[in-house]
């Protein structure tokens, strides 16, 4: 099959220096078989580097503000993604996938991930009971979920789907976060908090397990067979523009 899947990427201010080893693992291991489009948005085009693509795999460079503000430059994604969708991703790719930057490929990442609206149980919220999840709980929120509602704690980190479904997921999710703006609330956790509303309501048609989304500060626990992309150990203070 002759699809191309376009993946999502956000490097702003000094999150650049994760590009070089995220696109370079993804060229080892992400989509392998497929025709891939790399957007990569960022505040710093020229420190963009240059890595070697394999044939059918290209990238763009979409110029997006900077922020000082940590939150606003992660939940201001969904906006900059549903516009690019519009823009051009329409009409360049089948499937969609908005990734983390700060991570790494580790293993093989293919066509089972591929679904009509596809998300990924948060690797530090697998085992734990529905009460512990971070979901947001002001009812103020327009990502508020109730104590007694919810299905996973799904990451922020990822998701995806078919070009369609992910696009009305970015619109209600952007919709929502500027709702909350005029309110003057921040959900707890962003644009993961208005994704893990959007996916209870609308239920994703495939759940990838932590093995798509894990992180490095975790041990690896004997459930988890294989990490195929997991978030680097970071310094928080020294990365982000604030804390
Ligand atoms: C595993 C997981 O689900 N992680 C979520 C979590 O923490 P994280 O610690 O993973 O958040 P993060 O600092 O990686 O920020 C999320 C993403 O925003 C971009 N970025 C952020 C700051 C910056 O100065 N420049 C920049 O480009 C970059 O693509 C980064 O990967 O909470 C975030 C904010 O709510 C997001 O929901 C993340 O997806
Ligand atoms: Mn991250």
């Amino acid at each position: 099959m002759n699809l191309t899947i376009a993946t999502t990427v956000f490097a702003v201010g000094k999150y650049v220096r994760f590009l070089q080893d995220f696109l370079e693992t993804a060229e080892k291991h992400f989509m392998v078989d497929f025709n891939v489009r790399y957007y990569v948005f960022t505040d710093r085009p020229d420190d963009v580097p240059s890595v070697n693509l394999s044939q059918g795999r290209h990238l763009s460079v979409i110029q997006v503000p900077g922020s000082n503000r940590w939150q606003e430059i992660s939940a201001r994604r969904m906006e900059i993604i549903q516009t690019a969708i519009e823009r051009q991703i329409s009409r360049e790719a089948d499937y969609i996938f908005c990734l983390d930057v700060d991570s790494k490929f580790h293993a093989r990442w293919g066509a089972e991930s591929l679904g009509r609206l596809v998300a990924v149980i948060h690797p530090w919220f697998y085992q734990a009971t529905r009460d512990l999840f971070t979901y947001e709980r002001r009812p103020a929120s327009t990502a508020y979920i109730p104590m007694d509602e919810g299905d996973y704690y799904y990451a922020g980190a990822v998701f995806g789907g078919s070009v369609e479904d992910v696009y009305t997921l970015t619109k209600v999710c952007r919709n929502q976060l500027e709702e909350d703006a005029r309110n003057s609330i921040e959900a707890a956790w962003q644009e993961e908090s208005h994704l893990n509303r959007y996916l209870l309501y609308n239920k994703p048609s495939k759940l990838l397990s932590p093995e798509y989304q894990w992180d490095d500060k975790k041990t690896k626990t004997n459930e988890v067979k294989v990490i195929r992309f997991s978030s680097v150990i970071k310094n928080y203070a020294e990365i982000r523009p604030n804390v």
